[in-house]
């Protein structure tokens, strides 16, 4: 190789090393997730853990966290239906984890925490979705069936919010909790009477630890959605048809016909408020359970 020759390669190496050294600052000011309040700098992408997210509403929230950018941890009771949507992230280039976990269980609701840390490094937002209906005249609901609603709706709700704030703590970073709540929270449901009270008590859990959590700059708020067209509403119908002696799909039209904007909501319609919450933009919101509901007209 000739003087010349050995002078152009070294360039060409210059240039090569100079365009790669470029793009190295440019992908990790990318990466770059720069909290100012604090002055934390994280290198990785936000992590959500969401509850109940294999079907339904959690699904929807599941997969526009992951669109928004998130690293997604999917609990649920039934390891292959969130495993299920976690594939469906994963095949469309997101991250998500899947990961069983009933949220009755204390320690399930830690260790779904500590499994979400041990893969993807950290945790940002815990979304305690997880929930069940039962339909049932006050005076007639079951004490077993109360128990039900109570452990897995409300306690279960409470052991998210512990598990992780325990994490934000221990991290040293600002978090945010968001819990299902509903426009039954609001106004007592008939036939959801018990279900009504569950709703309510998120309302009161949010409010009271995000005033506790405040300093450690950790946001506890709940979403109040309407009738969302998911498996559970169909469960809600059939039993409500069942009472009123009405064939399915006829107690959720009387439902559907108070809705202003004139549709039954869609888990999607959730997941854009629950968005919002997780994001930055919603830094200065805590305590509050926002109705997403289309607008009802009676309850
Ligand atoms: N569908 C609706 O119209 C409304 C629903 N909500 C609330 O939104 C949340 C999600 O509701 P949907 O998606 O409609 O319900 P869904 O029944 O379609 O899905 C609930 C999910 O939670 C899971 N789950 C239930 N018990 C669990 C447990 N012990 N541990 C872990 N996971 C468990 C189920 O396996 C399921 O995947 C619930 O908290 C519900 O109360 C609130 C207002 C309206
Ligand atoms: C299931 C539920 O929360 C309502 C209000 O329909």
């Amino acid at each position: 190789m000739t003087q010349k020759q050995i002078k152009k390669r070294n360039e060409i190496f210059c240039i090569l090393y100079f365009i790669y050294v470029q793009l190295s600052v440019i992908i990790t000011l990318t990466n770059l997730n720069t909290n100012s309040q604090e002055g934390v700098v994280l290198m990785t992408e936000k992590v959500a853990l969401i509850t109940g997210a294999g079907q339904g509403i959690g699904e929807g929230i599941a997969k526009q966290l992951a669109n928004d950018g998130f690293q997604v941890a999917l609990a649920g009771r039934h390891l292959d239906k969130v495993q299920r949507v976690a594939n469906d992230i994963n095949e469309a280039g997101g991250k998500a984890i899947a990961i069983k976990a009933d949220v009755q269980s204390k320690q399930e609701v830690f260790d779904s925490v500590a499994q979400t840390v041990a893969q993807l490094g950290h945790l940002d937002v815990f979304v305690n979705n997880a929930g069940i209906a039962h339909v049932a005249q006050v005076i007639n609901t079951e004490e077993e069936d109360l128990d039900r609603l109570l452990n897995i709706n409300v306690k279960g709700t409470v052991f998210g919010i512990q598990a992780a704030a325990t994490q934000f703590k221990k991290q040293g970073t600002p978090g945010k909790i968001i819990n299902a709540s509903s426009i039954a929270g609001h106004e007592g449901f008939e036939l959801l009477g018990a279900y009504s009270a569950t709703k309510f008590a998120i309302r009161g859990i949010t409010q009271a630890a995000a005033k506790e959590l405040a300093q450690d700059k950790i946001t506890v708020n709940a979403y109040c959605p309407g009738i969302v067209l998911t498996p559970m509403w169909d469960q809600i119908d059939a039993e409500m048809g069942e009472l009123h002696g009405v064939p399915a799909g006829e107690s959720i039209k009387q439902y559907l016909s108070g809705i202003a904007l004139g549709r039954g909501e869609q888990p999607a319609d959730v997941a854009n408020l629950v968005s919002f919450l997780a994001s930055d933009k919603a830094d200065y919101i805590t305590g509050q359970a926002i109705m997403v509901d289309g607008g009802i007209k009676y309850v």
